[in-house]
């Protein structure tokens, strides 16, 4: 489903060239759960921004769906995130003018693949019937997570990309975040590739892969 090969990606800084990983290897299958783990600064969100067509290699190959994404124009790239990718990252990204329902739709009603009753069941299982009505600004920090979740598997994505998504809550709500993120994942088939720092989430899931000087093991 997601094949990477010989990934390699430099960042240039005042302080010279960092190179980040290079002859990078690895596998996500479909349906498959992976947690990315490593110290900070490792390069685990520069991966997925690299996998998200967010940022250029400079050299490997990225295979999603048998589509490489290093070799795709600007606009090619926005297509397969619209049509193939969920994003979460740590900035959630919700529009603050949307309501929660708008939100939700939004990125389907982008890829046209709203479907009304997936939608429905998805605001169910994350518990976001009541709060549909209102703004992003008039949520709890669990709450905006749960629709950042529903909003990038309402368009059914392939693979789901998450940065972090449990990184600025409690372990109650992290753990409860976790629990839907995981039904959700298993219930579609969506693969999932999440950087964690918590070992104990990452336990949960089927493997992980940790970036540890240019190196996954
Ligand atoms: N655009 C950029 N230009 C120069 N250096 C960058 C750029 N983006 C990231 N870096 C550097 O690349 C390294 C990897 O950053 P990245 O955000 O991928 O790390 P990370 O493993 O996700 O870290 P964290 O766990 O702290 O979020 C860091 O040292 C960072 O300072």
């Amino acid at each position: 489903m997601l094949k990477v090969t010989n990934l390699a990606k430099s960042h240039s800084t005042p302080q010279g060239t960092l190179e980040l990983f290079r002859g990078l290897q690895f596998s996500v299958h479909s349906g498959e759960s992976v947690a990315l783990m490593g110290e900070s600064g490792c390069g685990k969100s520069t991966l997925l921004h690299l996998i998200a067509g967010l940022e250029d290699a400079d050299a490997g190959q990225i295979l999603l769906s048998g589509q490489d994404v290093t070799a795709m124009n600007d606009s090619q790239r926005a297509r397969l995130r619209r049509h193939a990718l969920g994003i979460i990252f740590q900035q959630l990204n919700l529009i603050p003018s949307l309501t929660v329902h708008d939100n939700l739709a939004f990125q389907a009603r982008l890829a046209k693949c709203l479907q009304p009753d997936r939608l429905t069941q998805l605001i169910e299982t994350l518990g976001l019937t009541e709060l549909l009505p209102r703004y992003p600004h008039q949520l709890s920090g669990g709450q905006q997570q749960r629709v950042a979740i529903g909003r990038a598997l309402a368009a059914r994505p392939t693979l789901l990309l998450a940065d972090e998504p449990t990184g600025s809550l409690d372990e109650q709500n992290a753990d409860q975040v976790m629990d839907l993120l995981l039904t959700l994942v298993q219930q579609t088939g969506t693969s999932l590739l999440m950087v964690t720092h918590s070992q104990r989430l990452a336990r949960r899931m089927d493997r992980c892969l940790t970036l540890h000087q240019g190196q996954l093991t």
